[in-house]
């Protein structure tokens, strides 16, 4: 029997780390950002105070006796963490506890006028109405009449860098530059620290009958470029079908949920030259049945994808292949857990249904399947900072 690999699973008390550093200094940020974005009643700011300190010098409140996923939470682990502190459980089950405590906090869950008002929209329509969304959808233009294949690398790049458009992430880069260019990698060590893209172009041939599973990160400015790229697979017959999973509600600041791409695919249509085509060729994908949107609750569960539920399972099991965007699916679908670097990807995602991929750009520190050069040339050149930093990005494939 093949030994299963395992590592420590990350925790946030440890002062001076960067799981720390998100609890004690990124989730009071998002309070404060999330306040100061909507006209909210006394009742809110109340409860946004309540949170504030609760996360910050507390311990974890259950939910709500009456909160319609208490059992689903209590099922997710609230019944073995509630009244511990929040610094001492899996780091991926605090935050995500946050950010449901959050949306209870706004009253997103209602009953109540405010139920349904995502608190993290108008950041989330500012970038997709910034200027340097314009540009990049003017830059399409310039891949009309571009062989094939190198119309589709550079689209799946653009998903892939897209991955930086994270906006919880820049709460805490705003120090530096978020959004530097792939150059920002020194010249010692490569932007793209593992590119499997070969592997992934082969479980996607142009003989259109696959079922591609994408399973997305953040709205906005990654989600636009995922779906050029998702329309240019459909366009092309390297997927017969896509199934879109995004959040069923708010997550981790920017996470895409269905009326995100609902504004995504707005935004397309609306744009001119190129970019409005691909807007018009997902909206027919959508009504055809041939890219479904799906908000399964798991995707916004506290825990990794190798406990996955069985429908899930099954879903995943029936795609050609299975891509994970981002950072946070990333620690999901490996665990979240410090493995050394050039653990075998393949190994720790053994427990997958079907072939999966990752596209993600580094902003924690988890990662598996790096070679032992790599590892060391980043180590020498950034210390450990090329793990969190979000200037380098990797394309990795299990089950080709
Ligand atoms: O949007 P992504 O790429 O999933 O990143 C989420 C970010 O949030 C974190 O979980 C920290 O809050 C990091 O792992 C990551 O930087």
């Amino acid at each position: 029997m093949p030994e299963i690999p395992t590592a420590p699973v990350l925790l946030g008390g440890e002062p001076g780390s960067f799981p720390h550093s998100v609890l004690a200094e990124r989730h009071p940020a998002i309070i404060r950002q999330v306040r100061e974005a909507f006209p909210y009643g006394p009742e809110q700011h109340r409860a946004l105070d309540a949170l504030l300190e609760s996360c910050t010098e507390g311990v974890i409140e259950p939910l709500p006796v009456d909160a319609h996923d208490r059992d689903r939470w209590t099922a997710w682990g609230l019944a073995g963490y509630a009244g511990r502190c929040w610094f001492d459980v899996p780091w991926l089950w605090s935050e995500s506890y946050f950010y449901r405590l959050l949306l209870e906090a706004v009253g997103y869950f209602g009953p109540g006028p405010w139920q349904g008002i995502d608190p993290f929209r108008p950041a989330k329509l500012a970038e997709l109405d910034a200027q340097d969304t314009d540009e990049e959808l003017a830059a399409l233009d310039a891949l009309e009449g571009v062989p094939d294949a190198e119309r589709s690398a550079a689209l799946l790049h653009g998903s892939l860098w897209g991955n930086r458009a994270d906006l919880g992430f820049r709460l805490s880069a705003a120090s530096t530059d978020a959004r530097a260019t792939a150059a920002d990698a020194t010249q010692d060590t490569p932007g793209l620290v593992a590119d499997d893209s070969e592997a992934l172009w082969s479980l996607l041939p142009p003989s259109g009958t696959g079922t591609l599973c994408l399973v997305a990160d953040n709205a906005g400015r990654e989600l636009v470029p995922d779906l050029l790229l998702v329309a240019d697979l459909l366009d092309h017959g390297r997927a017969a079908q896509v199934v879109l999973h995004v959040k069923p509600y708010p997550y981790y600041v920017s996470d895409a949920t269905t009326a995100d791409v609902v504004d995504a695919v707005r935004r397309l249509t609306a744009a001119p030259g190129a970019a409005h085509g691909y807007g018009r060729r997902l909206w027919s994908a959508m009504a055809d049945g041939r890219l479904t949107v799906r908000a399964h609750p798991f995707s916004c569960a506290p825990l990794p994808y190798a406990e996955m539920p069985g429908d899930l399972r099954e879903e995943f099991a029936t795609g050609t292949l299975t891509v994970f965007k981002g950072d946070l699916n990333y620690r999901r679908l490996v665990g979240d857990r410090l493995w050394p670097p050039t653990t075998s990807f393949a190994d720790v995602t053994a427990y997958f249904p079907g072939p999966v991929a990752a596209l993600r750009t580094l902003k924690s520190e988890v990662v598996t399947g790096l070679d032992a050069r790599t590892e060391a040339a980043l180590d020498t050149a950034e210390d450990r900072r090329w793990r969190t930093g979000g200037t380098h990005a990797l394309i990795q494939v299990a089950g080709a």
